[in-house]
């Protein structure tokens, strides 16, 4: 099992953000919640700030740990651990993902998002509105 970390990054609107996996990678044009893989010892928060300063140039503090979600594309099995974060430092640059869109609850639902996002996403929009 591959445990694999996911920024739920919420703005002052209540918007999250997304990003779009670039053509050569597993899931292509797929969009995602920014991460990646923990290492070692590592623990899931600080696997986020860590995969966020270097995919898009941004520190975040973490806050609510959503539910994982288990999930196998065929290749083994990853658990996706979801964890909802606000932006302290820096504004998102891409350097990992062609597309980074601030989305709304209707924009989000209308997204090709991941397969295992799908769940965390639910989740998320079933929380009350700010
Ligand atoms: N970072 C991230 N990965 C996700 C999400 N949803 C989802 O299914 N994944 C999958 C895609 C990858 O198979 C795996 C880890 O992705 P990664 O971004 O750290 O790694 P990667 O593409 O460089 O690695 P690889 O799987 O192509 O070898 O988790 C998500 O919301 N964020």
């Amino acid at each position: 099992m591959i445990d694999v970390v996911a920024g739920l990054i919420e703005d002052d609107h209540g918007r999250l953000l997304a990003c779009r996996r670039p053509p050569g990678k597993h899931l292509a044009g797929k969009w995602e919640f920014p991460g990646g893989k923990i290492e070692p010892g590592e623990s899931p928060a600080a696997a986020l700030v860590r995969e966020l300063r270097e995919e898009l140039g941004i520190t975040v503090e973490p806050h609510t740990p959503l539910t994982p979600v288990v999930h196998d594309y065929g290749r083994g099995a990853i658990r996706l651990i979801p964890i909802s974060c606000r932006i302290v430092e820096g504004l998102p640059h891409p350097h990992e993902h062609d597309r980074i869109e601030w989305c709304d609850r209707g924009q989000l639902a209308g997204l090709d998002l991941a397969e295992a996002d799908r769940p965390i996403l639910a989740e998320w929009l079933g929380f009350p509105q700010k």
